[in-house]
């Protein structure tokens, strides 16, 4: 695997009031790798995520995202990433076409590019049929496979997913995953939260959180030896049990 570092972050921490909801986090990501955030519910992702995206501006520490600087570089930030909430941000009452121009003309594409990525886009996903439809009128599965290509539509050097796949079925999110595993080929990183233990298994590595703090960071398959345990639900159990922090 490449070694650059694409996201690196030194004692990053952000405080509401005495609250110190994400605590001195360092990590290093590397480019085109899958890095998998895990933490239970309130440990802290979110905030996490919305500081690595430039949405929210730290209280002490240091990061960098695709070379630029958190604090004074975040408009750089914006342009070389993407970012897929778990509201996954799309139009429901625009069309999958229509959110998909609106969205490359916001990421400053040209017309001919929004035309041939859109042709591209509703060709890979096979959606259409689906293209001129509502986005309100899609199935949750469908509108989380649209929110991803269009995150990624600009080709950014990273893409954050903040549990892209809550509420489907597992063939769902196995194509969705498909998705992923196909723009990290791409070279795209990938920093994904989720709550699901098998998707934290298709992970490159894991950072888990608890209580604002990462307590572990590694491969899936050497987090399991580190706790002698079998799955990373396992994993997973042994960590989230000693938290004291309850999700909202
Ligand atoms: N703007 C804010 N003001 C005060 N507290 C906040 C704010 N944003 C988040 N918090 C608190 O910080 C903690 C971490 O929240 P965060 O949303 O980052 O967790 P999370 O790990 O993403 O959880 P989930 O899995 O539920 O999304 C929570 O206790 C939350 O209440």
């Amino acid at each position: 695997m490449n070694r650059e570092v694409v996201i690196r972050t030194d004692k990053l921490t952000k405080q509401f009031g005495d609250f110190i909801a994400a605590d001195q986090l360092s990590i290093e990501v590397y480019a085109g790798e899958i890095f998998g955030f895990l933490g239970a519910n309130g440990a802290g992702k979110t905030t996490a995520m919305r500081m690595l995206c430039g949405l929210s501006v730290p209280s002490s520490g240091t990061a960098t995202i695709a070379g630029y600087d958190v604090y004074s570089q975040t408009e750089q930030i914006k342009k070389h990433i993407g970012y897929m909430s778990q509201k996954f941000s799309l139009y429901e009452d625009l069309t999958v076409r229509e959110n998909i121009r609106f969205f490359g003309g916001i990421y400053g594409l040209s017309d001919k590019q929004i035309k041939e990525k859109s042709a591209l886009l509703i060709n890979t996903l096979g959606m259409e049929q689906m293209a001129a439809k509502l986005v309100a009128d899609l199935p949750l599965g469908w509108k989380q496979k649209l929110a991803f290509s269009i995150a990624i539509l600009h080709d950014p050097d990273i893409v954050f997913l903040d549990e892209p796949t809550g509420g489907v079925d597992p063939i769902t999110r196995r194509q969705f995953w498909d998705l992923i595993y196909n723009a990290a080929d791409r070279g795209i990183t990938i920093f994904v939260t989720t709550h699901y233990m098998d998707e934290a298994e298709y992970c490159n590595r894991i950072s888990m959180m608890v209580d604002g703090q990462v307590k572990a960071l590694d491969t899936p398959a050497n987090l399991k030896k580190q706790f002698n345990v079998a799955t990373m639900d396992e994993v997973f159990f042994h960590l989230a049990r000693s938290a004291k922090r309850k999700g909202d």
